[in-house]
């Protein structure tokens, strides 16, 4: 393990122990593909470690050795002129490479010299595949091990191969692809034509394990009972025996895994700060510091910032200004507050704070490294990274490598509830970009009282584990109703709830009737204020999760 007290050198911290250097690791190169994620997704339900990097990644600049590498699909054509081609080194290391789709035909131009024939012939949708065996090349049928010999598989393609490079022979078809898997006869690189992560290939996933473990050779080891012990060493070995961590933590699933390893990692020279922002849920703050004293033995201080940020949001009604209100007023108040902690804790023996924990995910970071660039803001996403640059505090990130479904697996091996694992997720400006217009006391009440129903009535249905989402936003428009005889002119509240794996996309969630009924009559009847109820049924695209 590294020497902690050499590394200074903010945000490559985190790299100095690689996890790429605790597992075998699969390296899966971007060339842009809709589906590169998820191929990385498939190879991590293996069992087996992988990361995503861009396809111009150069080999010697990689700071592990992977023990195998897998070239994703592409919206180019290889015969583009900006056609964006692999670094020919990865051909010299002599570990087994996998193409899917443009990776396919990226290795036809490779071991082509260089060019390749293309014709345009599409094949999009189901296809069925007929497996060869080609007994006479021993490592050939190794992708194919345990897969039926006629199986269905997922095409997207529009360019069409007309030839593979001398050396190679195929090992399936398709009726309109005659190279729908290839092989080299004298190497273990092999090509498919097909997307054997998509699920719709229906032994997909049989595939890309066959080609991890049986093929590389990685060890099955990535699962988070590992995880946890590795990353607990890791985090000691970054922090060192002196030093201290603070680290904004919410109730929110991500940032409550992340306080919980730290916790285990350092003990008490790890300090957790909750900022009531005066835009969260009804009682969520003393409920939070509450089940994270109890039940994970972490002591939160609440800081009470409400006034601040209600202040500050007076008068605003633009989205966008909101966010950033409440973004920059949360450094304000962390920071402040990470002063204090180094005051109080100067004769403790501990070192002062140095170190920023956040729960960033694979996901963030897979977009911040896109080979495609950053997609348009649609919305400034609220988070802690702008921290740093003022505080100069180096970042630690233990969830940085995992998807979502890991860390809530890793949270239910650390003991925390499955409330807490479970939980909906929660905007960091909260209920603020749920009341459209101004946010005001009331407005937040109201918005509060709505939304507490809404879920209370969602578990007693027993659908909350069904609904990915789910919240009520608070409409700026007034309508006429009629109450007890008398004549109301009141506020509309929009229920929103929507089931999605990865919060890039989603649907509508259908709620049987009957629930919607209860919560409807609820809410009127109960928050005053409110006299009509509506429910959102746009999917994302086009609409998003949130209103604002
Ligand atoms: N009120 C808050 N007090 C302290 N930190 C916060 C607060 N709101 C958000 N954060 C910080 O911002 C980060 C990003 O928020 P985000 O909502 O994405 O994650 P989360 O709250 O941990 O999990 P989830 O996505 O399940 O809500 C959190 O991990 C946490 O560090
Ligand atoms: O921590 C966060 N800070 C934010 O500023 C923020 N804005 C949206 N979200 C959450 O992101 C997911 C996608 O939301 P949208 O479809 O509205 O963009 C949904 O889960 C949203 O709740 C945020 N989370
Ligand atoms: N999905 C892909 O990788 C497509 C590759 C290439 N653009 C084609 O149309 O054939
Ligand atoms: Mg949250």
């Amino acid at each position: 393990m590294a020497e902690p007290q050499q590394k200074k050198n903010k945000l490559t911290l985190d790299a100095q122990v690689k996890i790429s250097t605790l597992y075998d690791t699969i390296l899966i190169l971007d060339f842009g593909s809709q589906y590169s994620h998820l191929i990385t997704r498939r190879i991590r339900e293996a069992g087996v470690y992988c990361e995503l990097l861009p396809c111009t990644q150069k080999i010697k600049d990689l700071d592990f050795v992977p023990k195998g590498i897998i070239l994703s699909g592409s919206p180019y054509s290889i015969t583009d002129q900006d056609a964006p081609h692999v670094d020919p080194a990865i051909f010299e290391l002599n570990i087994p490479i996998l193409g899917i789709c443009y990776g396919l035909q990226e290795i036809c131009y490779v071991f082509g010299n260089n060019s390749t024939e293309l014709a345009r012939k599409s094949e999009y949708g189901f296809a069925k595949l007929e497996i060869n065996d080609l007994a006479e090349i021993p490592h050939a049928n190794a992708l194919f091990e345990s897969v039926e010999k006629s199986t269905q598989v997922w095409m997207s393609h529009g360019d069409h191969l007309d030839t593979i490079p001398e050396g190679f022979r195929v090992i399936a078809t398709t009726e309109s692809s005659a190279y729908a898997a290839i092989v080299s006869e004298t190497r273990p690189v092999y090509a498919i034509q097909f997307h054997p992560e998509v699920t719709h290939s229906i032994e997909g996933k049989t595939v890309l394990r066959n080609f991890a473990i049986n093929i590389c050779a990685c060890s099955a080891n990535w699962t988070m009972d590992s995880f946890i012990d590795k990353e607990i060493e890791r985090i000691r070995a970054i922090v060192g025996e002196t030093g201290s961590v603070v680290g904004a933590v919410s109730g929110g699933v991500d940032s409550t895994v992340a306080a919980v390893l730290m916790k285990r990692a350092i003990g008490d020279r790890f300090h957790a700060v909750l900022v009531d922002n005066g835009v969260m849920r009804l009682n969520e703050c003393e409920q939070v510091k509450e089940t994270l004293g109890s039940q994970l033995g972490i002591n939160l201080r609440v800081v009470d910032a409400s006034d601040i940020f209600l202040g500050k949001l007076k008068g605003v009604t633009d989205p966008e200004k909101k966010r950033k209100i409440i973004g920059n007023t949360f450094i304000e108040v962390f920071e402040t507050e990470s002063h204090k902690i180094d005051e109080e804790c100067k004769n403790s023996g501990a070192g002062k704070i140095e170190f920023l924990l956040q729960g960033t995910l694979y996901p963030d970071v897979i977009e911040s490294i896109s080979f495609k660039g950053p997609s348009a803001t649609i919305k400034s996403h609220h988070n802690v990274g702008g921290l740093l640059e003022d505080m100069r505090l180096n970042l630690i990130e233990p969830l940085r490598e995992l998807f979502k479904d890991e860390v809530r697996a890793l949270g239910t091996l650390l003991g925390i509830s499955d409330e807490l694992v479970w939980r909906h997720p929660f905007p960091g400006p909260g209920i603020a970009i749920r009341i459209l217009g101004e946010v005001t006391p009331d407005q937040v009440r109201i918005a509060r009282h709505a939304d507490y129903i809404y879920i209370e009535e969602i578990k007693k249905a027993g659908l909350y584990r069904k609904i990915s989402q789910a919240f009520a936003a608070l409409l700026p428009v007034r309508s006429v109703g009629v109450m007890g005889d008398m004549r109301t002119y009141e506020q509309v509240i929009a229920l929103r709830a929507v089931e999605t794996t990865d919060f890039m996309t989603a649907d509508w969630f259908e709620f049987p009737a009957s629930v919607l009924k209860r919560i409807s009559s609820r809410i009127i009847n109960e928050v005053e204020g409110v006299n009509r109820i509506v429910y959102d049924v746009s999917s994302k695209p086009p609409s998003t999760i949130e209103w604002e």
